[in-house]
């Protein structure tokens, strides 16, 4: 079954003196339970792509249908509510807060939703037990390492239980032993049933997914 369904998606972006076609016209279909990898090279539109899916950028045309709902018929208010529930986030620069701690970092997403402190606490405990770091849950982001940090990240965007993670080059910033076990970690979520797209410039990466997309210039290419 399609959980993600892009259609005719395209992305111009216009300042007064240029246009730029960031995406033009893509069909993307993601399956139930799927690891997808999108390549292409620098500026082919990759992240403009991630983020249309992600409903935290909105297309110039064409349709993101997610779990069968026309996403562009919501309003700001039940998009926000949706992508909250559906949707987590993993990024190249991780992303934490740095003024707060490993805990409260992962309880982030929970704050907009209705949990109780003692509901939130637990969740975000087991979450940060499920990717190794229950050690290290009163720490900051700045006493981490890299491969730490995305430990965290991921946790945070596991918390409130998506069923659709999408990474932005998750192991871009670390070496490749680290790199190794981030995608280690992705691969036995997917297997647990989180479906997974994640963007990446690594074929080897890749290449242990389900399926490899490839893009360029704003379009998909077979
Ligand atoms: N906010 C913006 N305003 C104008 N142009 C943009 C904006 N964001 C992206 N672009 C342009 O859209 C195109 C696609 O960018 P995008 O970041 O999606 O590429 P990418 O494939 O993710 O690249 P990379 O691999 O380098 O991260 C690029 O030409 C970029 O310059």
């Amino acid at each position: 079954m399609e959980l993600i369904s892009m259609q005719g998606v395209t992305k111009i972006y216009r300042t007064k003196e240029i246009e730029t076609v960031a995406l033009e016209g893509v069909n993307l279909d993601v399956h139930e339970g799927e690891f997808l990898s999108v390549m292409g090279p620098s500026g082919c539109g990759k992240s403009t792509m991630l983020n249309i899916m992600g409903l935290l950028d909105v297309p110039t045309e064409g349709k993101v249908i997610i779990s069968e709902q026309q996403t562009q018929q919501m309003n700001d208010g039940a998009m926000a509510e949706f992508r909250n529930r559906m949707l987590g986030f993993v990024f190249q620069s991780f992303h934490l807060v740095h003024s707060l701690n490993v805990l409260d970092n992962v309880e982030l997403p929970l704050l907009y939703r209705k949990c109780s402190e003692k509901e939130r606490r637990e969740l975000a405990t087991s979450v940060l037990e499920r990717v190794g770091l229950s050690h290290r849950i009163k720490h900051y982001p700045s006493q981490l390492s890299g491969g730490q940090c995305q430990r965290v990240a991921i946790a945070r965007a596991l918390v409130g239980a998506p069923r659709i993670l999408l990474a932005d080059e998750p192991t871009g910033n670390l070496d490749s032993k680290m790199g190794g076990e981030i995608m280690d970690l992705l691969c036995s979520l997917n297997r647990e049933g989180t479906t997974i797209v994640m963007v990446t410039h690594d074929e080897h990466l890749a290449k242990q997914t389900s399926r490899i997309v490839r893009f360029f210039d704003g379009r998909r290419v077979q």
